[in-house]
């Protein structure tokens, strides 16, 4: 098998033989590898983010949950992960949820006896009214894998801190869009005939009716703020009842406005056109508020405003000025800054606000698809399959995923041998990755293998456990600025990458050879067969499968010395599953890459060492 990259570097497997003792070597290139294991091929599905389904989440390969006992935190052993579920969920989701593990139902935990609790949860599943935050993460001590926000709005569960503590976020984003929508439409449609006012007015005994004429919605203007999924669902329906729709959202593409036959306009121009408002945006630190003084002053005067996307938009203080002012003739809200309301706030007492307790999700339908969806998440990122709702994660499509998936073991490995190769100098501060491939640049999704090589390099000198969630948080909390670059390569786009380098810039290496010219420690490594090869170090071209444990060593190239080092390891009764050579030219330095499959003693290695053509050796723990 020749390397493709390296024109000059051939190789040849030979037979399987437990010890290297007269290894039979067929080809005397300067690329010799001997073969003691036959490939085996990586799981193509389901990428995970688990080793251990109850361990800190990793990113790996594996096909199914394998319950291990644990320590659940409170002293005793379980094997199963428990879930702890903290608010109403649907019956269909708990159902899924118990198929897989242990469930608690705890409905009604103070903030305090979430966080005692936490610590004995490989999951919480929440809705809107679990303030999901710091102290939650911290009291749970790394334990917590997963958050399931069941619903869309994840404002209740601090990101930040998840993502430090390596916890996954998950939510889900599309059962109760119509739900919220129909909502909507429904606070939009009784506002503005009044039927909360002549329904609470009939049941006290009155029957009024010129007090309560209404406004048509036909022909007037409806503005959404925010063009997303329920937004884009109001706005259809807002359609089917005569209404012109106007929409602002920075983000939303243009094409899926116009098939709604929506106009996208600035916020400014939504306001100061629209009879009606619908509020539909997420709750960020740039929408905090965004209703307030200024902006209900450009409104137009006797505007009508619905809110079922989050209360904190809104500056509350400020609807109740312009509601008293007449600029804002009423309001329907469903969602509150603070919830449940003070009984005596006077946004909920008003007489021209209708208000309910935030239902937009709350049918029968939603909640039971809602239930289902942060089931499946849950329990899929619980089994370490990377969920497609991750909210602190990168999302990566399960094709990516099932395609580089040995690509993942391999930016792992590599990134576990550069830095054991490194012996000192001003500190790792950049890591340079390369990625050889003959795919466009919009065709190779390279954040799963960054995440990866963060991971090979932190955990071997750190005790932190690293997965796609918090690796470039972690990288830039210990001031590694990882830099990557595609390299064009006329090979098969059918792969998606051709080699991987890696290369540490500014250190010094344990072994010299490593070094390329410029003085980086410089490793490459190559998929064959769904196996991680190491293909390159420093200037050598090399090849050895990179399981188990790896010795580089450098001597003088002459015949005889993979049978001397061979036999020193024999002698130590250490397997050697891979072995390959490669030299600059002949005669010249060669490099020997030698597979172990455990750690020689020291004894080993000293008497390595001592074999007189050997010039430098390196025992590498992969
Ligand atoms: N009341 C309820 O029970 C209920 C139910 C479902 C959803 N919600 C809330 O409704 C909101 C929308 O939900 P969704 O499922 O449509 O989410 P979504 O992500 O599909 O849509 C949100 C849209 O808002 C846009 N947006 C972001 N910042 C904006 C800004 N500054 N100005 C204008 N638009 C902006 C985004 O581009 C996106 O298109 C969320 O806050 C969600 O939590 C509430
Ligand atoms: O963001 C959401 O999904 C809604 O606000 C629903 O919240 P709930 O699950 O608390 O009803």
């Amino acid at each position: 098998m020749a390397s493709a990259t390296s024109a000059k570097s051939s190789s040849i497997i030979t037979s399987l033989n437990k010890s290297p003792k007269n290894p039979k070597i067929t080809s005397p290139n300067n690329l010799f590898f001997l073969k003691t294991k036959s490939p085996r091929p990586l799981p193509k599905k389901n990428l995970a983010i688990t080793n251990n389904a109850l361990s800190s989440p990793v990113l790996t390969t594996r096909e199914t949950y394998a319950p291990k006992e644990v320590n659940n935190g409170a002293g005793s052993l379980r094997t199963r992960p428990s879930i702890l579920v903290s608010e109403k969920l649907g019956e269909a989701g708990l159902a899924v949820l118990r198929q897989f593990a242990d469930v608690e139902c705890l409905y009604d935990l103070s903030p305090d006896e979430l966080c005692e609790k936490i610590v004995q949860f490989d999951a919480l599943i929440v809705r809107s009214g679990t303030k999901v935050n710091r102290a939650v993460f911290e009291a749970a001590k790394g334990q917590l894998k997963v958050v399931g926000r069941a619903g869309v709005g994840i404002d209740n569960v601090d990101l930040q801190a998840a993502t430090e503590f390596g916890s996954l976020v998950v939510n889900a984003p599309t059962a109760n869009t119509i739900a919220a929508a129909e909502h909507g439409i429904a606070l939009l449609t009784s506002m503005a005939r009044n039927v909360a006012q002549a329904d609470a007015s009939m049941k006290a005994g009155k029957w009024l009716r010129s007090k309560y004429v209404g406004v048509s919605l036909v022909g007037k203007t409806l503005a959404v703020m925010g063009f997303g999924k329920v937004g884009s669902e109001v706005a259809r329906r807002a359609k089917g009842l005569g209404m012109h729709v106007i929409a602002h959202d920075p983000y939303a593409p243009a094409d899926r406005a116009r098939a709604v036959g929506v106009e996208l306009v600035s916020f400014d121009h939504a306001i100061s056109t629209a009879d009606f408002i619908s509020i539909h945006m997420p709750l960020t630190q740039t929408t905090k508020k965004v209703f307030n003084d200024t902006t209900f002053s450009k409104m137009k005067k006797g505007v009508r405003i619905v809110n079922v996307a989050r209360g904190g938009v809104i500056d509350e203080d400020a609807l109740v000025r312009a509601l008293d002012n007449g600029v804002v003739a009423q309001a329907a809200l469903d969602v509150f800054t603070e919830e449940p309301p003070a009984k005596e706030s006077k946004l909920v007492q008003h007489e021209n606000v209708t208000v309910t307790p935030h239902l937009g999700a709350s049918t029968k339908e939603a909640q039971e698809g809602v239930a289902i969806e942060i089931a499946e998440a849950v329990t899929g990122a619980l089994r370490g399959e990377l969920s497609a709702t991750a909210v602190n994660a990168p999302m990566v499509s399960a094709e990516v995923l099932s395609e580089l998936a040995p690509y993942v073991h391999l930016a792992e490995k590599l990134g576990r041998l550069a830095v054991q190769l490194v012996a000192g100098g001003s500190g790792i501060q950049t890591i340079k990755v390369s990625y050889r491939s003959a795919r466009g640049q919009d065709d190779l999704d390279t954040r799963l293998l960054r995440a990866m090589i963060t991971k090979g390099i932190i955990e071997p000198i750190s005790d932190m456990h690293i997965n796609l969630v918090n690796a470039d948080f972690t990288a830039k909390q210990k001031g590694l600025r990882i830099t990557e670059e595609r390299v064009s390569v006329d090979s098969s786009p059918e792969n998606p990458i051709d080699s991987i380098q890696v290369q540490i810039p500014n250190v010094e290496s344990k072994f010299e050879s490593t070094m390329s010219e410029k003085g980086d420690i410089t490793i490459e490594g190559k998929v064959k067969d769904g196996i991680p090869h190491l293909t390159r170090v420093g200037s050598f071209g090399v090849d050895v499968s990179l399981e188990g444990n790896i010795i580089l060593c450098r001597q003088v190239d002459q015949p005889g010395m993979i049978g001397k080092v061979g036999n020193i390891l024999a002698d130590h009764n250490v397997n050697v599953n891979f072995m390959s050579v490669g030299r600059t030219s002949k005669k010249q330095k060669a490099i020997m890459a030698i597979g172990v499959d455990e750690q020689p003693e020291e004894d080993a290695l000293t008497k390595i060492g001592q074999v007189p053509a050997v010039e430098e050796f390196v025992f590498l723990n992969l």
